[in-house]
């Protein structure tokens, strides 16, 4: 059974399991699931067989204007190959809430994607259901082609890690930064600890912060914990001689953040995307990324391609430039905020 909150953060590859380790929060004995401070559970995707990066992709142009035609109507674009998760005729209730009711997206390799609409719509379920932490109680996920069955599991074989980053930035308190972000490599990987260290504080430069290894979350503003979170989420063993691409997942990152705030946090979601570039001017290494966003600025900013969720469908899709002139009335309604509409409160 799995439970999910606000505050905790995901990022997952659980190739061969947990291992325990007195470095590690209290977790329970199943190897997909574990406990942190007693009070909540977590569960980690992704494996296996992994793949090189680039093999098999075509890296799609998002500023190409092909995208357009390919995105902006109703054409399907050629091969599959390019597929990294797709969510087919997803439905999910709780109790007698009905709140996807068949949904179906597929987000391919080099997207930004977002998806928008209205409070209680399950934008955050349809994170949770693309991050296996929650099943659909009908329709498929595909994970590069793969249909998974139930939840994430350590025996799934995706080749493809997905981190969830919480709409908090879901720190372990009692950790300090350095193991917050090392956390599953301290727990996963073969690497030692002054190798996982260096690298702790290379993916922190990458996301601005230096100097901060050994605070505690407490000792953090509020934005800075949001890069401590992205940096979790974009930390891998690089000792690996295979290395999957990853898929992140954003749920609201700069809810609760000033415009400035925001702005940073929206250029480093860009910047650790491969097309991007970090901090340390070296290219990100996210292949694609999901963000489910309230913010104007957000959608503007850091996604490309637009997924509007309305009364648990999809009711429009299309390029972010495309959301402002669209004559959909539900999505002109969203776009304005006027309570004069097909929207209901
Ligand atoms: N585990 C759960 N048990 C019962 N109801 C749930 C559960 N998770 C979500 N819900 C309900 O499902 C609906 C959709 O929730 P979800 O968080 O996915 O919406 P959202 O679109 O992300 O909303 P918001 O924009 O306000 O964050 C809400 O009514 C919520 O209360």
């Amino acid at each position: 059974m799995v439970s999910s909150s606000s505050s905790l953060l995901f990022s997952l590859p659980l190739c061969g399991g947990i291992s325990h380790s007195t470095r590690s929060p209290v977790y329970s004995a199943n190897l997909s699931t574990f406990r942190v401070s007693e009070k909540r559970e977590i569960v980690c995707a992704c494996m296996a067989p992994p793949r090189n990066a680039t093999d098999g992709f075509s890296t799609l142009n998002i500023n190409d204007s092909s995208v357009t035609k390919i995105f902006g109507s109703a054409q399907e674009p050629e091969g599959e190959s390019d597929v990294l998760i797709e969510c087919r005729n997803v439905y999910k209730s709780f109790g007698k809430k009905h709140i996807l009711k068949g949904v179906s997206f597929k987000i391919r390799h080099g997207e930004a994607v977002g998806i928008i609409g209205t409070s209680g719509t399950g934008k955050s379920t349809i994170l949770k259901i693309i991050a296996g932490l929650l099943a659909p109680d009908k329709g498929d996920v595909y994970i590069r082609g793969r249909k998974r069955h139930g939840l994430i599991s350590d025996e799934e074989i995706s080749g493809l890690r997905i981190g969830l980053v919480f709409q908090s930035a879901a720190l372990f308190d009692s950790l300090t930064v350095r193991e917050n972000v090392g956390f599953l490599l301290y727990e996963n990987s073969s690497m030692g600890e002054e190798q996982i260290a260096e690298l702790v504080t290379e993916t922190l430069a990458a996301v601005g912060l230096k100097g901060v290894e050994d605070r505690l979350p407490s000792e953090l503003s509020g934005g800075m914990k949001k890069r401590v979170a992205l940096a979790r989420s974009i930390i891998f063993d690089n000792t690996k001689e295979t290395v999957e691409p990853e898929v992140i997942l954003y749920d609201e990152p700069t809810a609760g953040l000033d415009p400035i705030a925001s702005t940073v946090v929206e250029d480093l979601i860009r910047s650790v995307h491969f097309k991007g570039e970090d901090e340390l001017r070296k290219p990100g290494k996210i292949a694609s990324y999901v963000v489910v966003t309230h913010q104007h600025s957000t959608i503007r900013r850091a996604v490309d391609r637009l997924i509007f969720l309305h009364e648990g469908k999809i009711v429009w899709e299309g390029l972010t430039h495309e959301f402002i002139t669209s004559t959909n009335p539900i999505v002109q309604q969203f776009a304005s905020g006027s309570l004069d509409g097909p929207i209901k409160y």
